[in-house]
């Protein structure tokens, strides 16, 4: 049985309401719905945390070190700046994939730039909602073929 953390960051409690002609409709809670219901499929427990705080969201990756086999995580707009949380998923050493709704690529030139993409197994964005269920189907693809 694998242990997946699936941890988004900060603003992402207001999907479904916030900007939704570039988040899209879905609430936080309808993605934590889709998360958990492929608990069978990927054979796996998987766990949803949101917080808006980076301290939390560093010690919620903390908390990972022997309990949890990997990590999906949207740090939001920490993505773009948060060396913490780069260090954090450093140190713990377990795959992480980065997850987000918006293609960051194709948006500001401020949102181009990742530090969690330095430490990551792989990153999915661009897909929406949508691409929790594709992180999740990697990251477990990726433990399965260790
Ligand atoms: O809060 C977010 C959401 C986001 O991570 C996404 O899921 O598309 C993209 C970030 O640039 C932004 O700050």
């Amino acid at each position: 049985m694998l242990r997946l953390l699936v941890l988004n960051g900060p603003n992402l409690n207001l999907l479904g309401t916030r900007q939704p002609e570039v988040y899209g409709a879905t609430t936080l809670a309808e993605v934590d719905a889709m998360c958990k219901a492929l608990e069978p499929e990927l054979e796996a427990e998987i766990t949803c945390i949101q917080s808006n705080h980076e301290g939390v969201l560093i010690d919620e990756i903390h908390a990972c070190r022997g309990t949890r086999d990997g990590i999906v995580i949207n740090a939001g707009a920490y993505t773009h700046t948060s060396l913490a949380i780069m260090d954090a998923i450093a140190s713990v050493a377990l795959p992480v994939v980065e997850l987000h709704v918006s293609n960051i690529h194709a948006r500001e030139e401020f949102r181009h730039k990742s530090y969690i993409g330095r430490v990551a197994l792989g990153q999915i964005c661009g897909f929406g909602t949508a691409g929790y269920p594709l992180a999740l189907r990697a990251l477990a693809g990726h433990l399965r073929s260790k």
